[in-house]
């Protein structure tokens, strides 16, 4: 790299020449001040539609609107120099068809400025993801657990087991055919996530998967420890910054009912301070 070349944001073309090479490196974020902790930390960013669960307290992926997508994304892609962006399809805004989700997703490209959508799917999603691609959009599939699907699926459990396998493996080889850059591989044993990230040539992101995936993502909150209404089994807890901030909350709240806070140093004197002084 010459003295003088900036570094910048990968796009899919970069996050697809990964494959097999140095693991891919994401999480989720939600807001500006999130994102920016990740920025170049993360090859991409992820605004998901977790974002239903974690920030808006909703019981599952369901509700999540199109607008509540864009305001999040909007407000992750100005934290971001270095990462790429990319963003969540919601619950019904993909699925009637390839028109539906083309239009959907040009919404969201251009209302945020993402160089990607990732949607839920494998092979009943191949045409659309085709239809998109072939029109210039970027598509990240996700495959295996597929949680806006838990209705049917009967809650978050692990995919691929047993005999279900050779179904996991046929979704992923049919979004890598459709033309996916790269692929999430939610909640399945590692042996099939590792089977699959031979067999498929885009890049597999594990999330309750496996370490030998070309890459991994995970909630941010769930890594932090501010969001604990549940934690999956391929969570890691890097930080507990939840119990922290109640602490924190706990001293304010009885320093306020002690009259200890505000301090001296908190208030304003009658006199304005001598110039050059600390207002
Ligand atoms: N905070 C958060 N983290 C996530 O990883 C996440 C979300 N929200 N929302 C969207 C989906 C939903 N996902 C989930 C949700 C729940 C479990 C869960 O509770 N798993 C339990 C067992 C549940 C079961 O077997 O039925 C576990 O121990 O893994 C896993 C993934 C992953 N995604
Ligand atoms: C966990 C990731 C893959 C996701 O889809 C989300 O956060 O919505
Ligand atoms: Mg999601």
């Amino acid at each position: 790299m010459s003295a003088t070349a900036r570094k910048i944001a990968p796009n899919a073309q970069d996050i697809q020449a990964r494959k097999g090479s140095v693991p891919l490196v994401s999480l989720t974020a939600y807001t500006t001040p999130m994102a920016r902790l990740m920025d170049g930390h993360c090859d991409f960013v992820l605004v998901g539609d977790s974002v239903g669960m974690v920030l808006h307290g909703l019981s599952s992926t369901l509700g999540v609107t199109m607008e509540m997508m864009i305001l999040h994304g909007q407000a992750v892609a100005r934290g971001l120099d270095l990462s790429m962006l990319v963003i969540d399809m919601p619950f019904g805004s993909y699925e009637e068809g390839p028109a539906q989700a083309f239009r959907n997703a040009a919404r969201l490209m251009a209302e945020t400025g993402a160089g990607a959508v990732k949607l839920e799917g494998g092979v009943e999603m191949a045409e659309t993801i085709r239809f998109l691609v072939k029109r210039g959009i970027a598509v990240m599939a996700h495959v295996g657990l597929t949680p806006q699907s838990v209705n049917t699926l009967g809650g978050y459990k692990v995919q691929g087991r047993d005999d279900q396998a050779q179904a996991v493996l046929a979704d992923a080889r049919a979004v890598a055919d459709a033309g996916a850059f790269s692929v999430v591989l939610e909640k399945v044993p590692a042996t099939l996530a590792d089977r699959i990230t031979a067999e498929v040539a885009i890049p597999t992101i594990g999330i309750g998967a496996s370490a030998g995936c070309d890459g991994q993502i995970l909630v941010v909150d769930d890594m932090l420890g501010f969001f604990t209404a549940f934690k999956p089994k391929f969570v890691k807890r890097y930080a507990d910054l939840g119990p922290l901030a109640e602490a924190a909350i706990a001293e304010y709240a009885a320093e306020v009912r002690a009259r200890s806070f505000p301090a001296a140093e908190h208030v304003f004197a009658d006199q304005a301070p001598a110039k050059g002084a600390k207002a």
